[in-house]
């Protein structure tokens, strides 16, 4: 079964209008070979603003116009979209979930998953205090789900470096997880390609997660450098710090070639 996965990094700005603009023209471009996967980053419709400007932008629970540009493009272009991630609104509380959302190509969502770690760090960068917990409402559940071509699993960002949520995934057996992000320059020079691949190694599966890149309006900088690695924890493909698209062709039977060498899977002793 050809799979074709792609990554679009972006350089998101606050205005959503831009960035769902430039995203269409992306859409547009993907070329593929049967099922296609598109990856978007955390935040891909408003990013680099204030926090008001992201909460404006929160959506209901199934309705708002970027699910429905989301729908309409997975329709438009026969794709399967994990997109990045979106406010939405809570009934009991002022706080939003950051939801990613996997749509299939006939405009239907397929599955959401709400942001469990919040990033509420330091980091030695102008921002120097993110503190997610804010405005966010953390989710407490482990999303994977089976589509016609592969299972997939869905974390963002900050979860990467808890990789507990990743083996609870793993009871489910994934083949492709998918972490949209918007990984700090900073930490990202430190821990980005090492904390990715350590998760497509430790549970051998593919690894496909979408950034964002570049300096953004408030002074915020990302560290692009997103990514598709194999079971083996080979980079299948890797961009620089521009925005733009990349697209690969996987084999899922690389999950079992490398799990029949090696099947650590099966030789954990704590469960
Ligand atoms: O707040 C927003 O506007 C959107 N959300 C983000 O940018 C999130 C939370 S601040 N970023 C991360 O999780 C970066 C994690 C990271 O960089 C690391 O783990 O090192």
């Amino acid at each position: 079964m050809d799979i074709s996965i792609t990554t679009i990094q972006m350089n998101s700005s606050p205005k959503v209008e831009d960035n769902l603009v430039w995203l269409t023209q992306q859409f547009s471009q993907i070329q593929g070979q049967g099922h296609k996967l598109v990856i978007l980053p955390e935040c891909f419709a408003c990013f680099g603003g204030s926090d008001q400007a992201s909460s404006q932008i929160a959506e209901d629970y199934d309705n708002g116009p970027v699910q429905k540009f989301l729908a309409h493009n997975a329709k438009k272009y026969g794709l399967w979209i994990v997109g990045g991630s979106l406010p939405i609104k809570n009934k009991d509380s002022d706080l939003f979930s950051a939801a990613c959302f996997l749509f299939s190509p006939d405009g239907q969502i397929q599955a959401r998953y709400n942001k469990v770690h919040l990033f509420d760090a330091d980091v030695a960068d102008k921002t120097k205090q993110y503190r997610e917990s804010e405005i966010t409402l953390a989710g407490n559940k482990v999303v994977v789900v089976d589509t016609p071509f592969a299972k997939i699993a869905l974390a963002i960002c900050y979860d990467v470096r808890f990789p507990e949520l990743f083996r609870l995934m793993q009871l489910e057996e994934p083949d492709i997880i998918c972490i949209p992000s918007a990984f700090t320059y900073v930490t990202g020079c430190a821990h980005w390609e090492t904390l990715m691949r350590a998760r497509a190694i430790e549970n051998q599966c593919f690894v496909a997660a979408a950034n964002q890149t570049g300096q953004h309006e408030n002074g915020r900088q990302t560290f692009g450098h997103s990514m598709v690695i194999d079971p083996w924890g080979e980079i299948i493909h890797q961009h620089a710090e521009q925005p733009g698209l990349i697209e690969s062709s996987i084999h899922l039977s690389k999950i079992a070639q490398v799990r029949t060498k090696m099947p650590n899977l099966q030789h954990r002793q704590f469960k």
